[in-house]
């Protein structure tokens, strides 16, 4: 049987939330089986950029990331955030090691190719080294990725946090058996997206499709449960979305069903 490995991402609202970030960090140490971190920040990065005179541009909610816009990337989601998350796991015993796709060459991308919008310096995952991450496992370290890789060429490239995190598990699955956590600031899955209450508990890809057809999800969401499928059907035994309770809680958040 493998070893269990539990991979989870916690999303820009959690990061943005102090208490939040130490409940969902505390859990995380809490974890006892092989376990992985994967962040986003993207509104950190959009403020950082305020401050420096530097506007972020989105397209359909998605950033546009020009040579100003990655620099200010690296320096908000591999330099502060990634950083400041490892001080506090490593104050709550957990040997955590920050990490881009560039180190130990661990996820290679390709830059985004230009259809009809240029969406700059975004990176496509094409590989990640799941046998340095299991060898960075097995010496005691906990993985904790930012929204960074590289293109094997010098080049950084910004990467969505959601991505990563789903294509961590994949690779993973051939030497562990991997759960995939999404954290962010509600309680899972809505089926209606104002009403915390509406938590959807089983989501099949049938009723996902008839979700995205009545616009009950939208924005963020679907390209995090795109992922979720994608996920669970190259290997992943568990994908869940919710809140931080995901972590303590088995029946909290929505299940997602291949
Ligand atoms: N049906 C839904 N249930 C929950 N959230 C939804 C739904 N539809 C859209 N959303 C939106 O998706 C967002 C989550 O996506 P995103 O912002 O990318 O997450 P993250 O914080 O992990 O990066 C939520 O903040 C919410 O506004
Ligand atoms: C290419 C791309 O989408 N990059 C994301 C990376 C950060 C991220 O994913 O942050 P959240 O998880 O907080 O949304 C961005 O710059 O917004």
């Amino acid at each position: 049987m493998k070893p269990k490995l539990t991979i989870v991402k916690i999303g820009g609202n959690v990061i943005d939330n102090p208490e939040l970030l130490d409940s969902v960090l505390a859990d995380f140490a809490k974890l006892e089986n092989a376990k992985i971190l994967v962040h986003g920040g993207g509104k950190l990065a959009t403020r950082l950029g305020e401050k420096l005179g530097i506007e972020a541009k989105f397209h359909k909610g998605r950033r546009i990331t020009d040579q100003a816009m990655l620099e200010i990337a690296v320096m908000s989601y591999a330099g502060g955030t990634n950083k400041s998350i490892v001080a506090k796991l490593q104050a709550l015993g957990v040997n955590a090691i920050g990490l881009t796709g560039a180190d130990g060459n661990l996820i290679l991308s390709e830059k985004r190719a230009v259809k009809t919008v240029d969406f700059g310096f975004v990176g496509d995952v094409r590989k990640v080294d799941s046998e340095a991450l299991r060898n960075l496992i097995q010496c005691g370290f906990v993985p904790v990725f930012a929204a960074i890789t590289h293109d094997g060429k010098g080049k950084l490239l910004n990467t969505n946090a959601d991505t990563i995190a789903s294509e961590i598990a994949i690779a993973c699955s051939d030497f562990f058996d991997t759960e995939l956590l999404y954290c962010f600031e509600k309680p899972g899955v809505l089926a209606n997206s104002e009403d915390g209450d509406s938590v959807i508990s089983l989501l099949d890809a049938e009723l996902y499709q008839r979700l995205k057809a009545e616009n009950k999800v939208h924005s963020g969401m679907l390209p995090k449960l795109d992922n979720c499928f994608r996920a669970l059907e190259n290997g992943v035994s568990v994908v869940k979305v919710g809140s931080e309770k995901l972590l303590s809680d088995q029946n909290s958040g929505t299940k997602i069903q291949p």
